[in-house]
Parts: structure tokens; C-alpha cells; sequence
């Protein structure tokens, strides 16, 4: 027999969601997922009203779901964001040029205006280059800098108070899980503190800095599969071509089946890390600066990027990764379409096993 909606108790469920296990029929979930975005963004006060926010928009589900429910909410509440799309176009052929096509659709469908800033343009390097000089081994540590300073550019380029990407509650669990793994306690301890919202890398009211937020931070990997599959939305499931099988994937693949045998161990790792707090020490801010090449911000001298972008330019990018250590740390996608149609359907399935009782 079917169990019924434990919100409405009309309708049947359709998922099952949520660290309490609430089964929700479609309509309740999509007002469930809606305003925990909504209570996220509120009691952390992520967003203002009036701000001009970029959207990062890689055209994967996780940043057209977080587009469509700003969209949402902005209409709902009446308040008045200048929602942009912002896509980093990071020069990779057969792979980015296709998901911006994604996000141009949704641009549309969204009536959102869209800035495209690119790698090229930028650093005079495409990533197809990249891996031409470097092999296939490291390039997502190039990639992992470059995008994160070219989200920054591209905010500020088109004057952008706050930049929200999609990263959700797995992706947060899975890089505390990783920092941990690794022994990277200097990660680990600013995982800890973003999370805790105590970490500030400079004082942002002399550096003008555009804030990073995270509005799908409380809303799970499922829960962003089945509210873009309900609601038809087009997105780009295709893995990054470059996408080597780093110690991410295993991080991920770990607290996937953490969570098949114990559905309760993504949201326990996020209530630990609330819970964490960390001694003076630890908790001291890095002194930021401005980068004397290009003027953005960082911790040291010259940033990373530029860093990079010299090594690359005089054909050492191999020895650039080793120098700085920084090996496979930026996250891999291991969504391919089909993986995405089975992983709906396996929701589904857990779904309707989780919402019929005998
Ligand atoms: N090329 C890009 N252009 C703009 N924003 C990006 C780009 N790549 C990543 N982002 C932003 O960073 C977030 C996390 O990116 P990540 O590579 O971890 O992908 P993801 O978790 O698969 O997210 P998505 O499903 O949105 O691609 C994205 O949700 C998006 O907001």
C-alpha cells in the first residue's frame, strides 16, 4: 500500500526527504525544497535585497536548479535581486562549449542576462591547452584556480555584490571528508570555518570584496535530482572530458555508500562540522592582499593564478603542480547522462520502497 503525503496527507509520496524522514507528494516537495533554500538564505543572510547576484551557471543541475529557485523567490518575495547567469568558459572543446549551450537555454527560459568570461580571454590559455603542455594527470588543479579567480573577475566585471554557486550539502560533506582523508588540516580547519561562517580570508570592506554564498547548502544531492526531474528542467549531465579519477572521486564514492547502508551520514557530517569549534590559532584569518600582477585578491604576493599562468608560459606547468602541491584537489563531476537517468531512477525506487509500507 501506498503511504501518504506526511504533509498534506492527500496525495500520495513521491520522495522521501530531509534528515527527519518526511515522504512528501510532489506539490509539498517542491514547497519543501523551496523554502529551505528560502530559511537558508534568510537566517544566514546570504543575499540582500536589491543585490546584483552572479549566478555561477556551469549548466549542471545543481546551478540551473539554484537559478530557477532565485528566480523563484525573487518573484515570491518581491525582492528586487538582479539575478545575472555567470558562466567561466574554461576553453575545453567537445565539453564546456556544449553545456554553454545549456546555459544559454536557460537563459532564456529564465529571461536571465548571461556574462561569459573565459580562460582565453583571461590567461591567454584554454584547458584543451593546458593538458596539451601538461598531460591529464593535474590539469584540474589548473582548472580548480583558474575558475575560481575568473568567477571572481567575472562578478566583479559585471559589478556583482555577491556571487552564489550550487554547491549543495553532499559536495560539503564530501570536501570536509576529503580534507580529513588527506590530512590537510589547513583545509580542513577553513572547511570548518566557511561552514561556521567565521571564515574571512581579508577585511572585505577595504578590498571591496564580492561575497561567495552557497544557498543550496541545506538540500541534498537527491533532493536537487528529483526537484529537476519533477520540474522538467534542462541541464548538462556530461562529465568533464578531462575529469582524471582523482582522490575526490573516492572521497565521493565513500560517502555514497556511507549513505546507502546509514541515510543519515551526509547530514551527521554537516551537524559534526557545526559543531566543531577550533582554537584561536586555527581560527586566525590569512592576510589577504592584492596580487601585484593582475590585482586580485590572495594570500601571497603574486597569486596562484599568475603563478600558474607564468609556468605555463615558460612550459613548466608539470613542475608548477609539484612546487605547490596541489594535487587533484579541485572536484571532479562523475555525472554522465546515463548515470544521471539511473541515479533519478534509483531514487525513485528508494522513494517508493520508502514510501510504501507493507
Ligand atoms: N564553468 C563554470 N561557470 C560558472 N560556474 C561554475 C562553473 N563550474 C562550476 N561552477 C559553479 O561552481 C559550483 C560547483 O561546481 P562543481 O564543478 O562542483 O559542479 P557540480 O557540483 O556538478 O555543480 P553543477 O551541477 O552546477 O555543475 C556550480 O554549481 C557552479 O555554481
Amino acid at each position: 500500500m501506498k503511504r501518504l503525503c506526511s504533509h498534506c496527507e492527500k496525495a500520495f509520496a513521491n520522495i522521501l526527504v530531509g534528515r527527519e524522514d518526511k515522504y512528501l507528494c510532489r506539490c509539498c516537495f517542491y514547497e519543501y525544497f523551496e523554502d529551505t533554500v528560502h530559511q537558508t538564505i534568510v537566517e544566514e543572510c546570504l543575499l540582500q535585497p536589491g543585490e546584483r547576484v552572479a549566478i555561477g551557471a556551469s549548466g549542471g543541475k545543481d546551478s540551473t536548479v539554484l537559478a530557477y529557485v532565485l528566480k523563484i523567490l525573487n518573484e515570491r518575495y518581491c525582492y528586487n535581486w538582479d539575478l545575472w547567469l555567470l558562466s567561466v568558459d574554461e576553453g575545453i572543446h567537445g565539453y564546456r562549449d556544449d553545456s554553454l549551450r545549456t546555459v544559454e537555454q536557460n537563459r532564456d527560459d529564465y529571461k536571465l542576462p548571461l556574462y561569459i568570461v573565459s580562460y582565453n580571454e583571461l590567461y591567454d590559455w584554454t584547458m584543451d591547452q593546458v593538458v596539451s603542455q601538461i598531460g591529464r594527470k593535474s590539469n584540474c588543479t589548473f582548472c580548480g584556480v583558474f575558475r575560481r579567480q575568473a568567477l571572481d573577475r567575472g562578478a566583479e566585471k559585471i559589478q556583482a555584490n555577491v556571487l552564489a554557486t550550487g554547491h549543495n550539502a553532499d559536495d560539503i560533506a564530501e570536501t570536509v571528508l576529503l580534507n580529513l582523508l588527506r590530512g590537510d588540516h589547513a583545509r580542513f580547519s577553513r572547511s570548518v570555518m566557511e561552514e561556521n561562517g567565521s571564515y574571512r580570508t581579508t577585511d572585505e570592506s577595504v578590498f571591496n570584496k564580492i561575497r561567495r554564498v552557497k544557498p543550496l547548502k541545506q538540500v541534498y544531492e537527491k533532493e536537487i535530482v528529483m526537484y529537476a526531474y519533477f520540474k522538467k528542467l534542462k541541464y548538462f549531465a556530461t562529465e568533464c572530458i578531462y575529469a582524471p579519477f582523482a582522490y575526490r572521486g573516492h572521497a565521493r564514492e565513500y560517502l555514497k555508500s556511507l549513505e546507502r547502508m546509514r541515510p543519515h551520514s551526509i547530514s551527521d557530517i554537516l551537524y559534526s562540522l557545526s559543531c566543531i569549534s577550533l582554537n584561536k590559532e586555527e581560527s586566525k584569518t590569512r592576510v589577504a592582499q592584492q596580487c601585484i600582477r593582475c590585482g586580485s585578491i590572495s594570500s601571497q604576493t603574486i597569486c596562484k593564478a599568475c603563478q600558474f599562468k607564468t609556468s605555463l608560459d615558460r612550459g613548466q606547468g608539470v613542475l608548477a603542480v609539484k612546487r605547490s602541491g596541489m594535487c587533484s584537489l579541485s572536484k571532479q563531476t562523475t555525472q554522465c547522462c546515463s548515470e544521471s537517468a539511473e541515479r533519478v531512477s534509483q531514487y525513485e525506487a528508494d522513494s517508493n520502497d520508502a514510501a510504501s509500507s507493507s
